[in-house]
C-alpha cells in the first residue's frame, strides 16, 4: 500500500469533519472560544469627544504662551460639564472626561499656572490637542470578524462594544483512548513488562490548549472485546483518538476493531515520519483518528492533525498547522521519501535539530521549542540555509 501524503491525509481528515453547533457564553467564558461570525458594536467609543488628559479644556485659536482664562466650572469622568466654554474661559477637566462645548483643545496642567479662578498658560505650551473625537476607536456597527479564535484583547474589544455575550463554537468532546496490555496510568505501580501511559496525557494537554473537552478512557487491552467496550465510552464523542495499536503487529487491533464496528478507513499509513501508521474514519457519530502509539509519533500526530481538525469542528477554515521560515543553525541531513518532522531548539544561530530523533524519546520533544519540516527527498542543507517549522 503506498503511503499518502500528508497534505492529502489532512485534506481526507477535514472531508471527515463535520461541524458542531454553537452555544451563548459570557464574555469571561469566552477566550480561546471560536466566535461563530462577526459582531457589531452597539455604541460609538467613545461616544463623546474626551480629553486624553488631565488639565484646562479652551478654545484652540486662545492657546497661546501667556493667555489667561477665567476657569468656569470642571468636567471629569462620569460627570460631564454642561455649560459652553465662551472667549476667555476654560474649564478643569480630566482624562477621560467629556470635552464641553466650545472647547477644542486641552491644553496639560504643566503648561499652565493657577492663581485661583484663572490660569495662564506657560511658554513653554506644547502642541497637542489632547481630544479624543467621538468614535476614534470604532462606531456603532462597526465589526470584530468572525470565526476567529477569541483573544484577551478581542474580549476588551466586545465588552467596549456593549456586547455582553456571544455566539461561539460548541467545544469538541474529545475521548482519548490509549491502548495496550503494556500500559499503566501515571501513578500505578507498573508490572515488570509494563510502562506508564504518557501521550495520551500529553494529548489531553494539547486538546484543551485546543479549546476541546477531552476526557481519558480507561486504558483499553490488546483484544477485540477490550477495544469494543472502550468505543462503546467514546459513542456521545464528536472525535475518538485511539493511540497505539495502529500497525501491523499481531497485537495491534485497532483498525480491525473499529472497522467491526463499521468504521470506513479514510486513509492508512501517512509519508511522515514519526507518524506513520496513521488512519481516520467514522464510526458512528463520532469521527474517528487512530495515532501511532510511539509517545512522539502521536504528539507529532496531535499537532499536524488533530489540531488543525480541531480547529475545522469550531468553524475555523480548514488549512495545516501555521508554519514559519527559519534560518537553519546547523547542518540537516538529507531526507528521504517521507515527511521529517524534527525536534529541534531555538538558539541565537538559528534552529537546531537534535541528533536524537527516535520516536519514543519524549525527553527530546519537551527540550523542543519546534519542529522542523523536511519534505520529501529534500537534500541536505547548510547551517544558514531556510527551513519551515511549527512552534511547539
Ligand atoms: N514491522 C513494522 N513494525 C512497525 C512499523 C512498521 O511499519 N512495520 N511501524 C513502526 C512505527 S513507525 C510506529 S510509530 C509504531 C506504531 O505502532 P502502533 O501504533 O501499533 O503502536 P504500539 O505498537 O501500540 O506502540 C508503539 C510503542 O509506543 C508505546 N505506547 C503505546 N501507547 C502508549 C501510550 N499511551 N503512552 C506511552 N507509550 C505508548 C508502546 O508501548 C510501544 O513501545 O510501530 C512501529 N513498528
Ligand atoms: O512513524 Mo513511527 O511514528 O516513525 O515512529
Amino acid at each position: 500500500m503506498s503511503l499518502v501524503p500528508v497534505a492529502e491525509a489532512l485534506s481526507r481528515l477535514f472531508a471527515l469533519v463535520r461541524p458542531l453547533g454553537t452555544e451563548m457564553v459570557p464574555l469571561t467564558e469566552a477566550a480561546g472560544r471560536v466566535l461563530a461570525g462577526p459582531v457589531a458594536a452597539r455604541r460609538d467609543q467613545p461616544p463623546f469627544a474626551a480629553s486624553a488628559m488631565d488639565g484646562y479644556a479652551v478654545r484652540r485659536d486662545e492657546a497661546r504662551p501667556g493667555a489667561r482664562f477665567d476657569v468656569i466650572g470642571e468636567s471629569a469622568a462620569g460627570h460631564a460639564f454642561s455649560g459652553l466654554v465662551g472667549p476667555g474661559q476654560a474649564v478643569r477637566i480630566f482624562t477621560g472626561a467629556p470635552v464641553p462645548e466650545g472647547a477644542t483643545r486641552v491644553v496639560i496642567q504643566e503648561d499652565t499656572v493657577r492663581d485661583g479662578d484663572a490660569i495662564g498658560l506657560t511658554d513653554a505650551l506644547g502642541e497637542g490637542l489632547n481630544i479624543r473625537p467621538a468614535g476614534a476607536d470604532f462606531r456603532t456597527g462597526a465589526t470584530l470578524g468572525g470565526p476567529r479564535r477569541l483573544t484577551p484583547s478581542d474580549v476588551a474589544l466586545l465588552a467596549a462594544m456593549n456586547v455582553p455575550e456571544v455566539e461561539v463554537a460548541r467545544q469538541p468532546e474529545v475521548a482519548l483512548l490509549a491502548t495496550g496490555d503494556e500500559l499503566v496510568p501515571p501513578g500505578e505501580e507498573p508490572g515488570p513488562d509494563q510502562i506508564i501511559a504518557s501521550n495520551s496525557y500529553g494529548l489531553h494537554a494539547l486538546l484543551r490548549q485546543l479549546g476541546a473537552r477531552p476526557r481519558l478512557l480507561p486504558i483499553a487491552g490488546d483484544s477485540l472485546d477490550s477495544l469494543s467496550c472502550s468505543f462503546d465510552l467514546a459513542a456521545d464523542a464528536d472525535l475518538l483518538v485511539t493511540i497505539g495499536g495502529a500497525s501491523v503487529g499481531d497485537h495491534d487491533l485497532v483498525a480491525a476493531a473499529a472497522e467491526g464496528r463499521g468504521m470506513e478507513r479514510a486513509f492508512y499509513k501517512v509519508a511522515m515520519r514519526p507518524g506513520k501508521p496513521l488512519m481516520a474514519g467514522r464510526l458512528g457519530d463520532a469521527m474517528m483518528i487512530g495515532l501511532p502509539g510511539n509517545p512522539v509519533s502521536a504528539m507529532v500526530c496531535g499537532h499536524v492533525f488533530v489540531a488543525p481538525v480541531i480547529a475545522a469542528m469550531q468553524g475555523l477554515p480548514a488549512g495545516p498547522a501555521p508554519r514559519r521560515t527559519a534560518t537553519l543553525g546547523a547542518p540537516l541531513a538529507a531526507n528521504g521519501p517521507r515527511e521529517h518532522y524534527l525536534r529541534a531548539r531555538t538558539t541565537p544561530q538559528g534552529v537546531i535539530a537534535f541528533d536524537k530523533q527516535d520516536s519514543s524519546l519524549l525527553s527530546v520533544l519537551a527540550e523542543a521549542d519546534c519542529l522542523i519540516v523536511q519534505p520529501p527527498g529534500d537534500p541536505a542543507h547548510a547551517a544558514g540555509d531556510t527551513v519551515e517549522v511549527i512552534d511547539l
